[in-house]
């Protein structure tokens, strides 16, 4: 990592609490996360070889409710960003109204080196070792590494352990598991939803838009398809491999189905190969940065030519990058509100798993739409209140003060 994603999110934190005049209490309390446990997985690897893969579960606050949230699996992991996510996630809840806690967890490997056996054992032993308490404590759910089938076996893993079903203890599973329809869709297809409202408030043009996004993983590749659905020109996209440009936009479709036989985007007949950095800096309207964090720093600020950035990705922009591109004029459509789709689908997960009584995808479509829309417009409205250009700070301060309210009433400060 080449920036302190740590510190980062504190310094947002900072300036959101003393702009929104939230107590100095919560503040302080919320400068670091409530609970975190740290722990090793031992395992007998497939050639007979003995391997210990560091996890992390970091529990950050849950004045609002139980701590919900993604699980990451990457060799870059390291504790300080599974805490910083998981304030983000405390963030983006309180953001959205709903009723849970932020979490985050982890595991410092790469799924690409293990076997079906070895991965499966390793996101088994993940939940054991957590020691998970249920729906009302900590709920774990999908981030990077992490998908329909492993969150699978994590429920499995840990309804074997309790000797009971509780499809509500963990989150991203699939429908037939008690999970909810729309699931995979639910953050690629949020951030088009956040878009739409953006564009709509800044008389932005959809229809022509030039789009380009970097990373094409669950987040990405479903993004790619909204915006190309809406006739907008995805003209680069590209993942860990390499990347794909063309001026007249790239075919999303076949793309997706070159990236599902081959496994990388590039080589994909038609269009120009397009290095990752160069696809944040390429002639287009709208940029997603989708991958990893810190991918928009103040070295490369300056040569971005979006007039929107999109943030799909966790924490993509730092902070100084976001005041140069505000500067310029730039729409920032932060994390917290872009892809909130997910825990807007986590909540409505939740609410089926708990009642038992499961919607359909019309229903689901529509209340993520509505919700992030509302969300979207809360913070653009307390920006401007507070004269701000960031609706970042915006939606942090709408967040903080709900957490304010929370901890107040329980007496907590
Ligand atoms: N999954 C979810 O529901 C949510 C995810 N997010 C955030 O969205 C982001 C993406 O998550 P998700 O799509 O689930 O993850 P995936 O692992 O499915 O996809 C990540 C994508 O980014 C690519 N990538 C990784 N590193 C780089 C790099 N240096 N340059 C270019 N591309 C890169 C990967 O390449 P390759 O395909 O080659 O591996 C892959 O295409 C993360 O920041 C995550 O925290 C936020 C909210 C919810
Ligand atoms: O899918 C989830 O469980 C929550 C989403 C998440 O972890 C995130 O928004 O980063």
């Amino acid at each position: 990592m080449n920036y302190d994603f740590l510190d980062e999110s504190g310094q947002i934190l900072r300036e959101a609490g003393r702009l929104g005049k939230i107590d100095p209490n919560v503040i302080e309390f919320l400068a670091a996360p409530g609970r975190v446990v740290t722990f090793r997985i031992p395992m007998k690897m497939d050639d007979g070889s003995f391997r210990v893969f560091d996890a992390h579960r970091v529990r950050y606050n849950d004045a609002l409710g139980p701590s919900r949230d993604g699980t990451r699996i990457s060799t870059d992991l390291d504790l300080d960003e599974v805490k910083s996510l998981a304030l983000i996630m405390s963030i983006k809840h309180a953001a959205g109204r709903i009723p849970a806690g932020g979490g985050k967890g982890g595991i410092v490997a790469d799924p690409r080196e293990l076997s079906d056996r070895e991965f499966e054992s390793l996101c088994r032993a993940y939940i054991r070792n957590l020691r998970p308490r249920g729906r009302a404590y900590d709920v774990p759910g999908a981030d990077i590494g992490t998908d329909l089938q492993t969150m699978s076996w994590m429920l499995d893993e840990y309804e074997s352990v309790t000797g009971y079903h509780e499809p509500a203890a963990v989150n991203d599973k699939p429908p037939i598991l008690g999970g909810s329809l729309g699931g995979y869709e639910a953050t690629g297809s949020g951030v088009f939803d956040v878009f739409r409202e953006a564009a709509e408030q800044a008389d932005f043009d959809i229809e022509n838009a030039r789009v380009a996004i970097q990373g094409f993983g669950q987040v990405g590749s479903v993004a790619a398809t909204m915006f190309y659905e809406a006739g907008c020109d995805v003209v680069a996209v590209c993942d860990s491999r390499g990347g794909v440009y063309s001026s007249d936009g790239l075919d999303i479709p076949a793309l997706l189905a070159h990236k599902k036989s081959t496994g990388k985007v590039s080589d994909f007949a038609g269009s120009e190969p397009i290095v990752s950095e160069k696809v944040l800096e390429c002639d287009c309207d709208v940029l997603v940065p989708a991958s990893v964090q810190g991918v928009i720093t103040a070295d490369n600020a300056d040569r971005i030519q979006a007039r929107m950035v999109v943030e799909a990705a966790n924490a993509p922009t730092t902070i100084k990058a976001d005041a140069m591109l505000l500067e310029r004029g730039v729409i920032i459509v932060p994390d917290v509100l872009a892809n909130a789709g997910s825990v807007q689908l986590c909540q409505m997960e939740r609410s089926q798993g708990l009642s038992d009584n499961y919607w359909d995808i019309d229903t689901i479509n529509h209340l993520r739409q509505k919700r992030l829309a509302r969300s979207y417009r809360e913070a653009v409205t307390t920006a401007a209140e507070h004269q701000l250009k960031s609706v970042r700070l915006g939606a942090w301060i709408n967040a903080l003060k709900r957490i304010e309210e929370a901890m107040h009433l329980r007496g907590w400060c």
